[in-house]
């Protein structure tokens, strides 16, 4: 949509960092399950699905016109930061036991 002033073009940024910030959220819970499914620290981390993952997403910005090196960069800093949050929670499971 044409936008005809900077606050129309805000508002429509503003909305659409409110549904990108939902779904991380909503990402956020699937990947706090993970942990309860590892074996160990390298299975955490699962370096091949990484790489699987951001091959996707590169893929996915190219049908969606949106810059695959971009995209790759924002998903390989959100992807370290859950990782870090996984292995906090798999380390607190490993204790309990
Ligand atoms: C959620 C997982 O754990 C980690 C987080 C990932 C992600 O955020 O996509 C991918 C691989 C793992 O590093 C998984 O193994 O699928």
């Amino acid at each position: 949509m044409e936008c005809q002033s900077l606050e129309e073009v805000r508002q429509h940024i503003d909305q659409i960092d409110d549904e990108i910030i939902k779904k991380i959220a909503e990402r956020k819970f699937y990947v706090s399950q993970a942990s309860k499914f590892k074996k160990n620290e390298q299975g955490v981390k699962a370096p091949g699905r990484v790489e699987q993952v951001i091959q996707k997403v590169r893929t996915k910005a190219e049908t969606y016109g949106a810059p695959p090196d971009l995209v790759e960069s924002l998903y390989r800093d959100m992807i370290s930061k859950f990782i870090q949050m996984e292995m906090e929670e798999f380390k607190q499971q490993q204790q309990q036991q």
